[in-house]
């Protein structure tokens, strides 16, 4: 197939946004005649959303991708659930007498510090080598890093294949849910994105529950490590033979490779359309203008154009705030250490509960894989973000008049069984309306980066996200302990409440929109207001759109 109708022309040549736009329209337009196309035109702004209206459903290229791709978010749930029951089981296996505490903590937060370096790195290896290789590096670290653990005979050793598996997650964090975004269509965007979310969950659910198996069947931990070898592997060979997304591949210079990858994603639309798709796509590339300098130099100019360029900066403050908030209202210390609080409070079977806790976050992660695209990004998290505000209060009450005496086993009188209950209930509620909303929603942050910065305002993002999640694992117990339980979860209660207020002023409604709108969004403010507006016109345009093929489909019966 001839590469003329989508060669890639640098945008200074072409002039940028309005105007490119235009030009893939036009040149859609004119070499386009088809009743169908001159039908989605009319309702349609850009060929993205032209293009969006031939996936009626996601082809089985999308299906597979997805799944591929979501491994990566199970090795993430995977090697941070395991840990917990792998560190009661190790014993004298790593020499010693067993396990001090401080090792315990060194083990526990070597992943996290390893995935915190791996997400500041991975935009840029994402950039410079591609979507496809950087997957797949991650492999290479999960299974090292899995290999390391399941051999490992001293603490030292263990550390450093949990640190070279933290690479692995930290990278595989941002890479999986951006390969998404850029491949889906984006009426299915969010759906995409979170079946890597549920992916992260279920993986959870699932370490937690073997290590529950089989520390009842005393079957070593080695075995739990080294099932993590299984998923990575099959990742690894499948995405040999897998494909870049169709954006990537466009701002290498890839556009017959593009065009092949978005043939198998939209299965029906005519090739002139695909053609005009790239160049529209094509304009949005400024990496072309960079083609002859150096790599440093390519690094340093995004570094300058995220911080410089008014839209980038509003698209940083909003995905490292949600993903800071994430984070820092504290989910996951219920995650990590809820098996501590209710052995605290003097429940028996503290891994059983923890599953209660990684089975709701994982069963809410369905219900907003179910609503993200129909209801919006925005409307989830100001549903969803106050009722975690008021769970958590709830808890915070109920622990003042729980007694927190670890030393003593306590007898379970009428009333204390009461509070108890209302604890698991209040705890179960916040984890059920994070997992609906916080816990899902700020992994979306792709979409607010244009295509020259994503992989590095990305990286800012999950950077920030892995930071969070390493300042509460290594304050939260140090919290309860000099805040009181009481009054730790109040101050999660005040981060809450003021990230209601960044919620409202600062994130626009972004479902349905093109990766390539969202630039124009942020362009002279938040556009919170705005934003609303456009999603629900191009709900309307969606419901035009549909009936219109109704009738069409009725006319040709
Ligand atoms: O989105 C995920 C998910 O909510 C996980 O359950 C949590 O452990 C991660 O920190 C978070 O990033």
């Amino acid at each position: 197939m001839s590469n003329q109708g989508f060669k890639a022309i640098p945008s200074r040549e072409r002039g940028l946004s309005n105007s490119s736009l235009l030009s893939g329209r036009t040149l859609f337009s004119r070499t386009h005649h088809d009743a169908s196309v001159s039908r989605s035109s009319a309702l349609s702004e850009n060929t993205s959303s032209i293009l969006n209206g031939y996936a009626v459903k996601p082809s089985p290229l999308t299906i597979l991708l997805t799944f591929l791709a979501s491994i990566s978010g199970f090795m993430f749930g995977y090697d941070t659930g395991y840990i917990s029951s792998v560190l009661v089981s190790i014993g004298a296996d790593l020499g010693g007498d067993g396990l001090s505490l401080t090792n315990r903590e060194y083990i526990t937060s070597a992943t996290s510090c390893g995935a915190l370096f791996g997400a500041i790195v991975a935009g840029t290896l994402a950039d410079a080598w591609g979507r496809k290789p950087a997957i797949m590096g991650c492999n290479l670290l999960f299974i090292a890093g899995a290999s390391m653990q399941c051999v490992a005979k001293t603490v030292h050793f263990m550390i450093a294949g949990r640190l070279v598996m933290g690479i692995g997650v930290g990278i595989g964090s941002l890479i999986a849910p951006l390969y998404l975004s850029e491949l889906a269509p984006s009426k299915f965007r969010g759906r995409m994105v979170i079946i890597n979310c549920l992916a992260i969950t279920g993986g959870q659910l699932i370490a937690y529950a073997l290590g529950a198996l089989f520390s009842y069947l005393h079957i070593t931990w080695r075995f739990l490590v080294g099932f993590s070898l299984i998923p990575s592997m099959v990742q690894l060979v499948a995405f040999l033979f897998l494909p870049d997304t169709p954006r990537y591949l466009i701002m290498v210079g890839k556009t017959n490779q593009a065009a092949e990858v978005l043939r198998k994603i939209y299965l029906d639309a005519p090739n002139d359309l695909i053609a005009a798709n790239i160049a529209e796509l094509s304009s949005f590339n400024s990496d072309l203008d960079l083609e002859n300098e150096s790599r440093l130099h390519k690094i340093w100019s995004k570094i300058k154009e995220i911080h410089t360029v008014p839209s980038n900066l509003r698209a940083l403050i909003i995905a490292c705030g949600l993903q800071g908030i994430q984070q820092l209202t504290g989910f996951n210390a219920l995650m990590y250490f809820s098996g501590t609080i209710f052995e605290m409070i003097g429940f028996q079977n503290s891994i059983g509960v923890s599953c209660i806790v990684a089975g709701t976050n994982f069963v809410f992660t369905i219900v907003a894989f179910l609503v993200i695209d129909r209801v919006g990004r925005r409307r989830i998290m100001l549903w969803t973000v106050p009722g975690m505000l008021v769970s958590l209060l709830v808890c915070a009450w109920t622990f003042s008049h729980l007694d927190f005496n670890t030393d003593e086993s306590v007898s379970v009188t009428a009333s204390r069984a009461v509070w108890n209950l209302l604890t698991v209930v209040g705890m179960m509620s916040f984890v059920a309306f994070y997992a609906s909303g916080l816990g899902n929603v700020p992994w979306q942050q792709s979409e607010l980066f244009p295509q020259s910065v994503r992989g590095l305002g990305t990286s800012y993002a999950t950077a920030t996200n892995w930071s969070g999640s390493l300042i509460l694992s290594m304050t939260f117990l140090t919290m309860m302990e000099k805040l009181t339980p009481s009054g730790t979860f109040i101050f999660f209660a005040f981060v809450t409440l003021a990230s209601v207020v960044f919620i409202y002023y600062c994130y626009p409604e972004l479902s349905g929109l093109e990766l390539e709108e969202t630039q124009d969004l942020l362009t002279g403010g938040f556009n919170v207001k705005k934003s609303v507006q456009m999603a629900g016109e191009r709900k309307d345009m969606a419901t035009k759109l549909a009936s219109f093929q109704d009738n069409v489909t009725l006319d040709v019966v």
